[in-house]
């Protein structure tokens, strides 16, 4: 039987950690079929990113469109975007297969800035692409704290301060928000924040104490993405994502001289 689609915008992380590597690999552990459209090639390893190239923005669309006509797609997700010119047409692609709020298919905005090594992976001038362009058309979108402060300004250092910057980012119009905790280096907890617009929902988890978590993001946005692709609300699937991130960072490895990636394989050795 044909299992549920799920198409990743994504960047390539040559080191195999993050980017669509993960999400690949991630959606692969949760029984979903995923496809790519690649938009940047990075040239990464464990100790950081050197550079990338940006794949043409009308060549990154084709490939959106290609795979949703023929291929079907159950809910989308983005990664790295890199520029204002792919921004721009990944949304108008996205209109044109009815991904995104006002079709029918679930989208799930990652709004990746930067590398946890804190290379650049989108211009200074892509934000406002991303605000105006990315954050109306979201079901859902997962800033990591670096990430709401360069959208909103808002310094989250702790837990009112999360609540204050998902209220700001729901303004920007996605249907939900969810705030991760994991760069609140202070709280002893990585608590993440899931808000409606009207009610939040806190989703505790434990800090592991470990540098191994290349690709976290990326693995968390996947593994609700594949839940949406199934028919879940969002609720549910953010909470499967939450642990499914967990005990992916649990069995996080060493890789290379800086910091391992984490790992969905958890999943396959259960099965
Ligand atoms: N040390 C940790 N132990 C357990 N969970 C963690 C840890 N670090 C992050 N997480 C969880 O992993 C997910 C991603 O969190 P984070 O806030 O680090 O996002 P991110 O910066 O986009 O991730 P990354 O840049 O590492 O890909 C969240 O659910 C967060 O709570
Ligand atoms: C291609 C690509 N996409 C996303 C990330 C973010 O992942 P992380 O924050 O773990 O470095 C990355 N490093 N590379």
């Amino acid at each position: 039987m044909t299992p549920p689609r799920v198409l990743t915008i994504a960047g390539s992380d040559s080191g195999g950690g993050a980017g669509l590597q993960a999400d690949l690999r991630t959606l692969f552990a949760c029984g979903v079929h995923g496809t790519t459209a690649v938009t940047a090639i990075t040239v990464q390893n464990s100790l950081g990113v050197t550079g990338f190239v940006e794949i043409p923005p009308e060549v990154v669309a084709a490939q959106i469109v290609a795979v949703v006509t023929d291929i079907g797609v159950g809910a989308a997700k983005t990664g790295m975007l890199a520029s204002a010119g792919i921004i721009e047409a990944v949304a108008d692609a996205c209109d044109q297969v009815h991904i995104g709020r006002s079709g029918a298919i679930p989208f799930v905005v990652d709004p990746v800035a930067a590398s946890m090594h804190g290379d650049q992976l989108l211009t200074d001038q892509a934000l406002e692409a991303v605000r105006t362009l990315l954050f109306p058309r979201a079901t859902l979108v997962t800033p990591n704290l670096d990430e709401v402060r360069l959208l909103t300004g808002i310094d989250v250092l702790d837990r009112p301060r999360q609540r204050d910057a998902a209220k700001a980012l729901f303004d920007l119009g996605p249907r939900w928000v969810l705030v991760k905790g994991g760069h609140m280096w202070s709280d002893p907890e990585c608590l993440d924040l899931l808000f409606d617009g009207e009610d939040f929902l806190e989703l505790p988890g434990p800090r592991y104490d470990t540098k191994h978590t290349h690709g976290s993001g990326d693995t968390l946005a996947s593994s609700i993405s594949s839940r949406l692709a199934r028919g879940e609300d969002v609720p549910t699937a953010v909470r499967f994502g939450k642990d499914f991130v967990v005990r992916s960072v649990a069995a996080s490895y060493p890789l290379g001289a800086g910091v391992g990636p984490v790992s969905p394989l958890w999943r396959l050795e259960q099965a």
